[in-house]
């Protein structure tokens, strides 16, 4: 077993950055079915080319690199106190190398552990089997996605669907409102997997267990190939698309299994995962630990690189064409108020990075830094240390910028910001704020964390290092960095449209399908 930790070394770096065949092919598929030109098929084409560069950097293909999950199947008699032991110590070297975030953080005190280790995490699932090799499962479920994770207890009420009983058409109907509810907040398109049944904590995991199937598999149970069916060909109806900005394709996947239930429960347990869909295997030999194969297709068989390249070339056309708006830090009021709703900005100068702890800090303290007619980042990025002790930015894509709801109005008039970039959209609070002071807010495009890193020309300062590299506070020299203003100074909310009218839509779809 000398080469197991090298084997579990290579299966994270792999997952992390080099997305897998099957999931670039579906990636491609919602290419081909967005109309040209939309908000829509522009993010993609922008996915599509952060996945080429994750795998060309060897970095990772979003900054977030959730909660490590490993599922293990080994022979009777395979050691696994080893076999953790040299699991734990492959993550902290990951996480050294810059391969995952360091994503371990003590509830209660906030203190990041810096190395992906810590009470419950990593997770890891042992399972002996009759086989004789080793096989090791790894899934990279971020936290965005994570929160739009929901378990529906049967029967129920839903928004715009009404009576949820306890048969086939009770769990269709929660399985498209699991799709309605998580909008662009979990970057779709996504992935769900779906359990049905169990207690509310094996319900989870059946569902989270789904997306380990192929993509492109087929459900050998007849009833839930035809909810599958159903599902992945409605709930593209609901014009969420990328992102939510609106468009053809809302869901690339969706993965249903069953356990039996109590005869008082019925549990429907949505696990979503967003468009980064980072899983991966690899099947060991058990004497050795030596890689005989990969569980699921490479990245490298599906490859970007040519859209990537003709992207490069199409890129400078195409800035002459879509209206670009070109801001720079310190950005005025009047700026700011000639912007709408679509509108196309590129933000230079200097950014300042900013999530939970920090607005939770801002709201009863003074910034280390003036904030007048600045562009505050919702973004917790991978960031590593030269020999020279310079901060250089390896991943830096948008995080869901609705958990600051409750802080980011008040902060915006407190201080005097200008422009608050992240990913999903925020409330009504916010918007008002935007009106009242003259703010913007700007999606950037979620999970693209190499195509933005490469817009952070030089780290200029850190502040509050203590609350862990993703809560710290960045300031980040920037040159180019490109968002859609989806909500204005003008009360306009493209988030708010569109949760609307895919209401509208999800409604039309109240009747029942599968008869009792
Ligand atoms: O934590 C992050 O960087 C992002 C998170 O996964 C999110 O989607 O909000
Ligand atoms: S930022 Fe988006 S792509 Fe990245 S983990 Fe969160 S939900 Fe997934």
């Amino acid at each position: 077993m000398q080469q197991f930790y090298q084997s579990v070394y290579d299966l994270i770096v792999e997952t992390s950055t080099n997305l897998p065949g099957d999931v670039r092919r579906a990636v491609q598929a919602a290419q081909e079915r967005e109309d040209d030109g939309t908000r829509s098929a522009l993010s993609l084409s922008r996915i599509a080319d952060n996945i080429h560069m994750a795998e060309c950097n060897v970095s990772p293909i979003c900054q977030d690199t959730g909660m490590p999950t490993f599922i293990i199947h080994c022979p009777v008699g395979a050691n696994q106190i080893i076999m953790k032991k040299q699991i734990l110590e492959a993550v902290a070297q990951a996480t050294k190398d810059s391969k995952l975030r360091t994503n371990s953080v003590d509830s209660l005190t906030g203190a990041n552990t810096g190395d992906n280790l810590g009470p419950g995490t990593p997770v890891v699932h042992f399972e002996q089997w009759e086989r004789d090799d080793i096989e090791v499962k790894l899934i990279l479920k971020g936290g965005g996605c994570e929160n739009k994770n929901i378990q529906y207890s049967l029967p129920t009420e839903l928004e715009g669907l009404g009576k949820a009983g306890r048969d086939l058409d009770g769990i269709r109907k929660c399985i498209m409102h699991a799709v309605y509810q998580a909008q662009g907040q979990g970057c779709s398109a996504g992935f769900i997997g779906v359990g049905i049944g169990g207690d509310r904590t094996s319900g989870y995991e059946l569902a989270k267990h789904q997306l380990f199937r192929h993509v492109d598999d087929v459900n050998p149970h007849p009833e839930l190939r035809q909810l599958e069916e159903y599902v992945m060909d409605h709930a593209n109806t609901l014009g969420i698309g990328t992102m939510g900005f609106g468009g053809q394709v809302t869901l690339l996947g969706c993965k249903v299994g069953v356990a039996n239930r109590l005869p008082a429960s019925f549990f429907v347990s949505v696990a979503y995962n967003c468009w980064a869909f980072r899983r991966q295997g690899v099947v060991l030999d058990a004497a050795t630990g030596e890689v005989k194969d990969w569980s699921y297709p490479r990245g490298t068989e599906v490859s970007f690189k040519e859209a990537y390249e003709a992207g490069q070339t199409a890129a400078a056309s195409e800035e002459e064409e879509t209206r670009e708006i070109v801001l720079t830090t310190p950005i005025s009021e009047e700026q700011i108020r000639s912007l709408k709703v679509g509108d196309v900005v590129v933000i230079n100068g200097t950014m300042h990075t900013g999530r939970d702890a920090l607005h939770k800090y801002l709201m009863d303290h003074d910034s280390p830094v003036d904030l007048n007619g600045a562009a505050i980042y919702h973004c917790g990025p991978v960031m590593s240390k030269d020999r020279d002790g310079e901060w250089h930015v390896r991943a830096a894509g948008p995080t869901t910028s609705i958990r600051e709801e409750p802080y980011q109005g008040d902060i915006i008039k407190k201080f005097g910001i200008r422009a608050v970039i992240g990913k999903g959209g925020m409330g009504a609070k916010t918007l008002a704020a935007l009106k009242e002071h003259g703010g913007v807010y700007l999606n950037a495009i979620g999970g693209a964390a190499q195509y933005y890193a490469r817009c952070f020309k030089k780290v200029e300062g850190v502040d509050f290092m203590e609350f862990g590299i993703p809560e710290a506070m960045w300031h980040l020299k920037t040159e180019g960095f490109a968002a859609i203003v989806t909500m204005d100074s003008h009360g306009n909310s493209l988030h708010a449209d569109v949760e609307k009218s895919s209401l509208e839509k999800l409604a039309a779809l109240k009747e029942p399908v599968f008869k009792a």
